[in-house]
């Protein structure tokens, strides 16, 4: 265990990592910290939910000086939603020290952040296309930038992203410290890497494979007529605390939101076509629990992080492996508990194993929810938000009148009376969805022994069987140890094979017209 007062912090930033609670760092700060602050390249790898924005966002704001009035770092992300939430993080950690930090991002009023540039902030953080309309327009200038840092740096790859990163990154001074940071490194981030980094020293934590996984996963497989029945048992019968489901298309997310909310659960829906006020609306509401069923397409499934979210749907099955860990990986974060449930179409089975053999990871598979799981699943959530009342006393004004009821009635069938007014009937509504195609794997890639499994995942193992973590409470605290995994620094040989290797459906994701996103 490494706690931030060995890393030789400035006491301001000292002072902030305190504020937001940290007390030691997890694996990944402690193994990249003290290489950032030696000023040398670095791409970091590390699992979800462990903590890689403060891994980069410290030894950051530990090197700005203060008295900068010029952009001198600058750091990009795929998503807005994305930057939004790096820039909170950074500027919470920039909170004593003083320095001035501004997201950009597009969907934004341009006027606004034209005016906020001229505040001078320090720190930079956005999406690659709005940056290069501000650099274009020059009210962005790169000339005095000294760090840069790519968030999900793959993604934006797979996003085509390429020549807008190398326009901007063309701008920025050769001498300067770059830095790469995911949970997950495909081949071709070897490419970037290779073209924009100096003599990069790899981070990476892998977990022991014995280490209790702290995402437990799931399969049901089922028909695609079948499946919003299921969810809606699926979400009776685990009650998550707040929920995202992963739907493959912008329309598929629409229809499901209005579906669900037809239903009588409070869900919301999230892709690229919506505009700029309602995607932040909707962020808002999941975030402070307004809603909690958030359904959204991949937009969502990089780097999010929102408390409470015990639990992730696949509805659809991703595209490729990375999709699948970062997707499930909105959950189980910081050191709880979590647990992801993917439906599967009977003609994509071989593209779940397939998923299961890249992350090592076996994905155990589940009977469909029953009627019964499910009403005993809303019962006991009824049961539980009771005696949470009974226990913090909040129902003394009704006491009398229980009095009152109990010398008429049976005190079972008055309380069974009162769980079912409380439980509330779900609308049976009927739902048609728009079907969607299977997704179909390659076969004759499968068996490929080139492929080496999970490289992309580090070249050691991402993590250990499912379904076995201890029955804690249902949304659990933080896991004492929940940091301390098993340790490694790889020497740079987790990304050496071809891009050849790499399945088809697991190219670039560019020309997918169904996919696209304005991120
Ligand atoms: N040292 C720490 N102690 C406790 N909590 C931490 C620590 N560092 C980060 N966290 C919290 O852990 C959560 C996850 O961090 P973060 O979003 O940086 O993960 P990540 O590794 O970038 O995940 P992803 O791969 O999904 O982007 C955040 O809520 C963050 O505030
Ligand atoms: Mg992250």
């Amino acid at each position: 265990m490494i706690t931030f007062s060995e890393l030789g912090l400035e006491p301001k930033v000292m002072q902030s990592i305190s504020e937001m609670g940290f007390e030691e760092a997890t694996p990944i700060q402690a193994k990249s910290i003290p290489v950032a602050i030696t000023g040398r390249d670095l791409i970091g790898q590390a699992q979800t939910g462990t903590g890689k924005t403060a891994a980069f966002g410290i030894p950051l704001i530990n090197k700005i000086s203060t008295s900068e009035d010029k952009i001198v770092a600058l750091i990009m992300a795929p998503t807005r939603e994305l930057a939004i939430q790096v820039a909170e993080e950074i500027e919470k950690l920039a909170k004593f020290k003083g320095i001035r930090t501004l997201p950009i991002y597009g969907g934004q009023d341009i006027g606004k952040q034209i005016r906020a540039l001229k505040k001078k902030p320090q720190v930079i953080i956005g999406t690659p296309g709005r940056l290069l309309d501000h650099i274009n327009r020059k009210t962005i200038k790169l000339d005095s930038v000294e760090t840069v840092i790519l968030d999900e740096a793959d993604e934006m790859l797979d996003m085509g992203f390429m020549e807008d990163i190398t326009s901007i990154l063309s701008l920025v001074p050769e001498e300067r410290q770059t830095m790469l940071f995911s949970a997950t490194m495909p081949a071709n981030i070897r490419k970037l890497a290779d073209q924009f980094l100096k003599n990069p020293e790899h981070v990476s934590v892998i977990p022991k494979q014995v280490s209790a996984p702290l995402i437990a996963q799931f399969y049901v497989e089922i028909h695609e007529r079948q499946k919003f029945d299921a969810l809606s048992r699926l979400l009776d019968m685990e009650a998550p605390e707040l929920a995202i489901i992963f739907g493959r298309t912008k329309r598929r997310v629409d229809e499901l939101a209005e579906a669900l909310q037809k239903r009588g659960y409070t869900a919301d829906g999230l892709h690229g076509d919506l505009s700029q006020n309602q995607r932040d609306a909707v962020m808002r509401k999941f975030r402070d629990g307004s809603i909690d069923v958030l359904v959204a397409t991949d937009v969502a499934a990089r780097g999010l992080d929102v408390s409470g979210v015990s639990h992730v749907i696949n509805f659809d099955l991703p595209q490729d492996p990375e999709s699948y860990v970062h997707r499930i990986g909105r959950t189980g974060r910081a050191g709880r508990e979590g647990t992801a449930w993917t439906f599967v179409s009977p003609r994509e089975i071989d593209h779940l194993h397939f998923i299961e053999k890249i992350t090592r990871h076996k994905i155990t598979k589940k009977p469909l929810p029953s009627l019964a799981e499910a009403i005993e699943g809303k019962q006991k959530l009824t049961a539980e938000k009771l005696i949470e009342v009974l226990n913090n006393e909040e129902s003394n004004e009704f006491k009398g009148i229980a009095i009152q009821l109990l010398e008429q009635y049976d005190s079972v069938n008055l309380l069974a009376a009162a769980m079912k007014l409380l439980t509330g009937e779900r609308k049976d509504v009927n739902v048609e969805l728009t079907p969607e195609e299977p997704l179909r794997a390659k076969k004759k890639r499968f068996g490929d022994s080139k492929f080496g499994g999970n490289r992309r995942f580090g070249g050691s193992s991402y993590g250990s069987g499912g379904g076995q973590r201890s029955s804690g409470p249902r949304t659990g605290g933080r896991r004492e140890g929940g940091w301390k995994e098993g340790e490694r620094r790889d020497g740079g040989t987790g990304r050496s094979y071809s891009k050849d290797s790499r399945p088809k459906s697991d190219g670039p994701r560019k020309p997918r017209s169904n996919f696209a996103e304005t991120r």
